[in-house]
């Protein structure tokens, strides 16, 4: 049977500034199974990137509790949520965060540094390319970031992202800074992803995206609301 990876129990985010709170998001009971496909859609300022915040360890939820892979985050110091979130979560951005500075296969391979000091250059090399072809990307390894295309970078962060092999992929908007055609082969590399059994979360606008996902989940004010839909299958 699948494990759970994400489980959120009575989940709240209040900011404060100034004396006025701001309830981003409240008491959301959430699980991901293993293997799951889940879409996050709302209107601006519903709480989506304060979900994904939590679900990453790049912040703290205010009340409730959380587990990741059946490991309780709340009590964790900074550095071991720091190791933590590079072992088990793989992040995809709609700016794709890449160092310009750097080539194509450090970036990709930026990840692995963080979750495995002991990896071989040797095994570090193999996988770093082995991720880059997944997404077409096996000739552009010496190429900086600035010199691929939109589409291209996106590839590149998806192949940063898998490298580690995280638990689950968090995915914020992954189409939103690029033309359609790219964008649709971006969500197909997502939809072949979970086919092979990664774990996907992903926030979108973008409702003919969000419903490849086989389960969608729509916030309002801070809550939730949620649909399983089976995906048909092609013919
Ligand atoms: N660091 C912060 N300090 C204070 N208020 C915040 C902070 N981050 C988010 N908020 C507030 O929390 C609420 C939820 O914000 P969040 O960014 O999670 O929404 P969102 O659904 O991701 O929005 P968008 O689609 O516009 O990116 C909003 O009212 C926002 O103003």
């Amino acid at each position: 049977m699948n494990q759970p990876i994400i489980e959120m129990k009575g989940v709240s985010k209040v900011f404060e500034i100034d004396d006025i709170q701001t309830h981003a998001l409240q008491s959301i009971d959430l699980v991901v199974q293993e293997g799951q496909y889940l879409s996050i859609t709302g209107p601006s300022g519903c709480g989506k990137s304060s979900l994904l915040s939590i679900m990453g360890l790049l912040d703290a939820p205010t009340s409730g509790e959380y587990k990741i892979d059946g490991q309780s985050v709340s009590s964790l110091s900074y550095d071991a949520a720091s190791k933590l979130r590079n072992k088990k979560i793989g992040f995809i951005f709609q700016s794709f965060n890449l160092i310009d500075e750097i080539s194509v296969f450090d970036n990709v391979a930026l990840p692995l540094r963080y979750s495995d000091e002991s990896v071989s250059s040797e095994a570090m090399a193999q996988r770093v390319t082995e991720c880059l072809e997944l997404v077409g990307l096996g000739h552009r390894l010496n190429h900086k970031p600035n010199q691929l295309s939109g589409g291209q970078q996106q590839r590149v962060a998806i192949a940063r992202a898998l490298v580690a092999n995280p638990s689950v992929l968090l995915v914020d908007e992954p189409t939103g800074n690029l033309d359609s055609k790219s964008g649709d082969q971006i969500m197909d590399i997502l939809d072949d992803l979970n086919a092979q059994g990664r774990t996907i979360c992903m926030v979108t606008h973008d409702a003919r995206y969000a419903t490849r996902a086989k389960t969608q989940l729509n916030l309002l004010d801070g809550q939730l609301s949620y649909s399983e839909v089976e995906r048909l299958e092609a013919v």
